[in-house]
């Protein structure tokens, strides 16, 4: 007779992934009837993985996001995360940090990212040293006085990441958030990152628009066809870790920047 723990582990649920989307569905009203934005989008991410998407610009990305931080509903479709249903904004589970830092030009950089705790009217001692804890993670322990005018772009990218950490989620969604840097900070900032990651052991979904970013990021790349957008490809980025610049210049770097490249290029015309 088999024994009762083989049994159980038998019985035992498969292992669940943080995230786990299925059939989602999407269509936009506009004046003009229907826009069909996502088809079908099935996907899961494992507990502490970087996931990063890609695909056409159009192709859905922005509004797949939005709809895993619960701040746009799904035609149809089920989104869950940590095992429960996404249906509204909740940032003990979801963090997000947008392409625009967004941050309020008349807060100080500590009561920026303190903000999400003065909502939850968390005590002003524990919204104070929890801010403060989250600047120093991103590497702004000195910085903690400074308004938003006085940070640069990579620096009011950092306090929007810290916000987006404040309250200890265990996943943390990024749309684009280096877009609007310039090519040196955006590399310095996908470094910075992957320490805050590896730090955290976040649970880390990536838009992007930049193929050297995701491979650089990613632990499996998800590109996504020209809309409705679809999943098209699964892709393991299998790259040791620590990442480095120089491992951008590996053929095997190359290879997989190049499979997502021969499936998002547009079709010559
Ligand atoms: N509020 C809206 N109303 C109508 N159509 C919309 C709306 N938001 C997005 N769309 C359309 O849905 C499709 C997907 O848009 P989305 O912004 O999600 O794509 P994306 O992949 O993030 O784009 P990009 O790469 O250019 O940022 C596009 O065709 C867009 O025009």
């Amino acid at each position: 007779m088999q024994p009762l723990a083989e049994l159980n582990r038998d019985a035992a649920p498969a292992p669940r992934g943080m995230i786990e989307v299925s059939g989602l569905n999407h269509a936009y009203a506009t004046r003009q009837g229907p826009v069909q934005a996502l088809e079908n989008v099935a996907l899961t991410v494992g507990q502490g993985r970087f996931t990063v998407i890609v695909g056409p610009s159009g192709c859905g990305k922005s509004s797949l996001l939005m709809m895993l931080a619960g701040l746009r509903a799904a035609s149809a479709g089920q989104i869950l995360c940590a095992g429960r249903p996404i249906t509204a904004p909740d940032p003990d589970r979801v963090g997000v940090v947008f392409q625009e830092a967004n941050l309020f030009p008349w807060l100080t950089a500590l009561d920026n990212v303190a903000f999400p705790l003065t909502l939850r009217r968390a005590p002003k001692a524990e919204r104070q040293a929890r801010a403060r804890a989250m600047l120093e993670l991103v590497g702004l322990g000195d910085a903690a006085t400074r308004y938003p005018h006085e940070l640069s772009g990579g620096m009011k990218q950092r306090v929007s990441i810290a916000r987006g950490l404040v309250q200890d989620p265990p996943v943390l969604l990024l749309d684009e958030p280096f877009a609007a840097l310039d090519e040196q900070t955006r590399m310095a900032m996908g470094e910075e990152l992957l320490r805050i990651w590896a730090a955290t052991r976040k649970t880390v979904v990536f838009v992007t628009h930049s193929l050297t970013e995701a491979v650089y990021l990613a632990d499996e790349v998800l590109v996504m066809s020209a809309r409705p957008g679809r999943i098209i490809d699964r892709m393991p980025v299998p790259l040791p870790r620590p990442r480095s610049y120089e491992m951008m210049a590996s053929a095997e770097f190359g290879r997989l920047r190049d499979r997502i490249w021969q499936q998002i290029k547009a079709p010559a015309r």
